[in-house]
């Protein structure tokens, strides 16, 4: 896929937010870009769907259609068209991604987003951290966290009305792929995040806090045209206000997000 470089050189500040299916990636995503008013211009947000593998054969379509083909296995991405694409973010290049549509399980025909390079880069999927090269491309790591039964309940009206699909199938394939592959592959990744959401997009204190800290980076002098548009690659960590050594830490409300301190 052709890339074009951009007049500004920028190294973008990437957050990759992972989690199980309908735990509220692409809700926290979009109230993060909501609340950030103005500056949303300098943020994008990729979502690992779009990187669905193509060409599925005639029986793998049969069976997708039957709910049978595992769409939450590592294997069901175009893992190197993704790292490509950020990897050409990252070098502040514009690029393509495919339009995938759930109801064809396929990607439509000449059909691209083209994306230009930004200052913060949303990344949000189900498997995102669970490849060391992808994960370790994300300076900043969320994890969404929903109760499993919430994020069914969703998931199945999701599937029944938006993507069309009979419920006996959302629920064949959500207890036989979705479920086994969310406790092999997307929960073991939890331990990487440094900050976990409880309770998704109605977690309005820490949306708020990632959204502070989105507009601390972007308002950064040296992240302006005039410095050579460059983001300090050394803040991948939430720095909360007042978090100074001289004045009180800021006081979060217990259980509406958890700051994971292990080093990774
Ligand atoms: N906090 C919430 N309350 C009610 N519905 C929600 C909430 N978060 C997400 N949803 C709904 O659940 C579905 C999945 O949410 P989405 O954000 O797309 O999850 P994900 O990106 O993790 O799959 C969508 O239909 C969305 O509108
Ligand atoms: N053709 C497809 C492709 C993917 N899925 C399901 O989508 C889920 C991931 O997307 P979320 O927005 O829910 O994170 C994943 O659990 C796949 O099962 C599908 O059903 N059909």
């Amino acid at each position: 896929m052709s890339a074009t470089v951009n007049d500004h050189r920028k190294v973008p500040f990437i957050i990759g937010v992972a989690g199980g299916t309908a735990s509220g990636k692409s809700s926290v995503c979009a109230r993060i870009m909501e609340q950030l008013g103005a500056l949303r211009k300098r943020v994008i947000t990729i979502a690992q769907d779009s990187f669905y593998r193509d060409l599925l054969t005639d029986e793998e379509i049969e069976k997708a259609q039957r709910g049978e083909f595992n769409f939450d296995h590592p294997d069901a991405f175009d893992h190197d068209l993704m790292l490509g694409v950020l990897n050409n973010l990252k070098d502040g290049k514009s690029d393509k991604i495919p339009v995938y549509d759930f109801r064809s399980h396929s990607r439509v025909k000449d059909q691209f987003e083209t994306v230009d390079g930004a200052d913060v880069i949303l990344v949000e999927g189900i498997l995102i951290f669970y490849d060391p090269e992808l994960r370790n491309m994300f300076n900043m790591k969320i994890f969404v966290d929903a109760d499993p039964d919430i994020r069914l309940a969703r998931r199945v009206a999701r599937d029944t009305k938006e993507r069309g699909r009979p419920l006996t199938h959302v629920l064949h394939q959500y207890l036989n792929l979705v479920k086994p592959a969310f406790e092999e592959f997307c929960l073991p990744t939890k331990k990487y995040a440094d900050i976990i959401i409880p309770r998704g997009a109605d977690n309005d204190v820490a949306i708020g806090l990632i959204v502070q800290h989105i507009q601390e980076l972007l308002r950064s002098p040296r992240s302006s045209p005039e410095n050579g548009d460059r983001i300090v690659e050394k803040e991948n960590h939430l720095s909360l206000p007042n978090s100074g050594s001289s004045t009180p830490r800021q006081r979060i409300p217990s259980g509406d997000v958890h700051i994971m301190s292990r080093p990774h």
